[in-house]
């Protein structure tokens, strides 16, 4: 579905991503997992069209994304930092997100803004929201458009843990749909029941992925947090 191939990317001497590839499949849950700066942001943004790579190439649906833009309306992307324009109310920027795909009236997953009681503070400006909030804002526009792909960037950072909660059932739910689904979080305990694969980046580079049950095997450790700490210390 999303295969990227040598993928290099440089920001002046610092080289973020040294010709990484990875494949990604449709009902696949794939946490992406590095220590800070490893180049897990930039791997995404490069999925997204937001960055692009000095070398390589980046396929969708076996259509190279450099000649093909189209393709994002079938990614919903929640960023690690949601910004929004601060005046404006969480009902004006839904209502902006939906001109702009120029889905209003087709079918939109709302399931997220009732569920995180958003539909009780519509008329709240983006600036006044506390952290969590605008996460659940961010997560809500990322499902809205009931997309195949889920690119999702440490999505329970800041949530409380029944917002964390509902989020996670959410995530697993869209999965048995056979969507793809990325996360990178540094909270890894977040992540044991949901995800299928691992994508482990260090330095820029891809160091291994694999299944979630491989990782258990080669590292004999039964959570994928005990399982990256074995992978950080060991190395493998
Ligand atoms: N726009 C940019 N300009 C210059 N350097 C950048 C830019 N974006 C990322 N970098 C650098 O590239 C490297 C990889 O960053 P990236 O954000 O991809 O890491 P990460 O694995 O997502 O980290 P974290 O876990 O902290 O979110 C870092 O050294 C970062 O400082």
């Amino acid at each position: 579905m999303i295969i990227a191939t040598n993928v290099t990317k440089k920001f002046s001497k610092l080289t973020a991503l040294d010709n990484v590839s990875v494949s990604c499949n449709k009902g696949q849950a794939i946490s992406l997992i590095g220590p800070n700066g490893s180049g897990k942001t930039t791997l995404i943004k490069c999925l997204l069209g937001m960055v692009v790579p000095d070398s390589g190439f980046i396929t969708f649906n076996k259509k190279n994304i450099a000649h093909n833009w189209q393709y994002r309306s079938a990614i919903g992307y929640m960023p690690q930092i949601g910004r929004y324009p601060e005046n404006m109310t969480i009902a004006q920027v839904l209502d902006m997100m939906k001109d702009i795909r120029k889905q209003k009236a087709v079918q939109l997953d709302e399931e997220l803004i009732y569920l995180f009681k958003l539909d009780g503070m519509m008329n709240k400006r983006m600036g006044t929201l506390s952290g969590g909030t605008r996460q659940k804002v961010s997560a809500s526009l990322a499902f809205l458009f009931d997309p195949e792909v889920l690119i999702l960037d440490e999505p329970t950072a800041g949530l409380d843990p029944l917002s964390t909660e509902i989020l996670k059932e959410k995530i697993r739910k869209e999965k048995q749909q056979g969507k793809l689904i990325m996360i990178t979080s540094h909270i890894l305990s977040d992540l044991d029941d949901i995800i299928t694969e691992v994508i482990y980046m260090e330095e820029g580079r891809l160091k291994f992925h694999k299944s979630l049950s491989q990782l258990q095997l080669d590292t004999g450790e039964k959570t994928l947090s005990r399982a990256i700490a074995h992978v950080m210390q060991a190395g493998l």
